[in-house]
């Protein structure tokens, strides 16, 4: 497979950077990649990056090898990193020193780290643990308006495209998490310690205007109605029995609006539809062929060791959508001004075939063609019961349908990865 994208130089703030080779679907994985040292620090090293400086030397990298990171530092920038990460102590270059490097190759080395590596966070708490280098995704350019997306998996570096991408158009990811990309322009630039030239930033007013939504980015994102219900789902799925993530699921995709926005969006039609697919096998394999469309039967109790009679977990669930759940009366009633906008009443089906429906809904291709819009995104499943199969969104909801009604299904910890298409 060749690579999508090609590096390139240019003399401005760009410095080295990727640029796309060919049209880029949206949804793409663009580069996975392996440390050239991953670190989670050592005792005698007094930061990780001072490990990291340690455990690239001691593979062999020096002066020649760090001069290809060098170019951030002469632009007087910084990167994610480096926004924490001090120039090195006389103390923590003299240990680097200690085992016979050379002052020299030592001081480039921890420049390159200390520009160019990625901290290594838990996904659900976000405690930094460590960190890497990767040699390509250091060449990656920061946009507040990102055309890809990055996240770190077991330590190795994946990027994805969250848009359809030009040939020659630049792949940015964003050095900022999420959450911190809808701050106005003035509240991201503190997080980010160099002056970010993005296209959004250069287009954004100084002052912050009033309400998120006027931001207008990301478009269909958090500060939307389908963004707002695509995390509430991801909050559930992180929480939640397999049961609720499979209801919750089913409402989602017999929402129209969202269907039609998730069709554009291969990545959020994955965050809906990768844990549903999980959850329906979980719920499934415990409480046998019926038990997911049996609402009210308590099998998955059985989920945590409390057992077939344990008491459903106390949630509220919209009587008309049946999709959207609530801890309380309370929040249902605070909630409704904003749900009734979407909320659509659900055919009396079950939940799971109201979920099948609707990925196969997702799946279906458009009318105008356009192949960047189909979400029928392959996936390899890694199970529990061996090896591991290659296939779509919706040939693995219809053989986990088949398996289930035939009394097979058994697996409990049933995993998804997203393939390159
Ligand atoms: C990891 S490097 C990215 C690759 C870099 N272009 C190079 O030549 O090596 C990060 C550095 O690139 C520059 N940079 C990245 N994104 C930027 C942006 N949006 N605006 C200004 N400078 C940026 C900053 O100097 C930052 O410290």
């Amino acid at each position: 497979m060749c690579a999508a994208y090609t590096c390139r130089t240019s003399p401005d703030w760009r410095g080295s950077h990727l640029v796309a080779s060919c049209h880029i679907p949206a949804g793409a994985v663009l580069l996975t990649e392996a440390p050239a040292a991953t670190t989670c620090g050592d005792d005698e090293s007094e930061s990780v990056e001072a490990a990291l400086a340690k455990a690239l030397l001691e593979s062999g990298r020096g002066s020649d090898w760090a001069a290809r990171f060098a170019a951030p530092q002469q632009r007087g920038g910084a990167t994610e990193h480096a926004a924490a990460a001090p120039p090195i102590s006389d103390e923590a270059l003299r240990r680097l020193c200690a085992s016979g490097v050379d002052e020299v190759a030592a001081l480039a080395v921890y420049d390159a780290v200390r520009h160019n590596a990625f901290g290594l966070e838990t996904p659900l708490l976000g405690v930094e643990h460590g960190a890497a280098f990767y040699e390509t995704a250091a060449k990656l350019n920061h946009s507040c308006d990102p055309n890809c997306l990055s996240t770190r998996l077991g330590g190795n570096f994946a990027l994805f495209a969250v848009a359809a991408i030009e040939e020659g158009s630049e792949l940015f990811h964003s050095y900022l998490p999420p959450r911190l990309l809808v701050l106005p322009r003035r509240a991201r630039r503190a997080h980010l310690h160099f002056p970010c030239r993005c296209s959004r930033c250069e287009a954004e007013p100084e002052e912050p205007p009033s309400p998120l939504a006027q931001l207008g980015w990301p478009a269909a994102h958090a500060a939307t109605a389908e963004g707002h219900l695509v995390g509430r789902f991801s909050l559930l799925c992180a929480g939640g029995a397999p049961r609720e993530v499979v209801a919750a699921g089913a409402g989602l995709l017999s929402n129209a609006p969202l269907v039609s926005t998730l069709r554009q969006r291969p990545l959020a039609a994955l965050q809906v539809c990768l844990p549903l697919l999980a959850s329906s096998w979980q719920a499934r394999a415990m409480g046998g062929a019926d038990a997911a469309a049996d609402d009210e039967g308590g099998w998955l109790g059985g989920f945590g060791g409390g057992g077939r009679d344990a008491a459903p977990p106390a949630c509220l669930r919209c009587s008309r959508c049946k999709g959207v759940l609530y801890c309380s009366a309370v929040c249902q009633r605070a909630d409704w001004p904003s749900h009734r906008n979407h909320c659509t009443p659900v055919a009396a089906v079950s939940g799971s075939d109201a979920a099948a429906a609707g990925i196969s809904r997702l799946s279906e291709s458009e009318d105008d063609g356009g192949e960047d819009d189909e979400v029928d995104v392959p996936i390899r499943r890694v199970g529990a019961g061996g090896g591991a199969d290659t296939e779509t969104l919706e040939q693995s909801w219809e053989r986990m349908q088949a398996s289930v009604a035939s009394g097979r299904a058994q697996r409990l910890d049933v995993q998804y990865e997203v393939l390159q298409r």
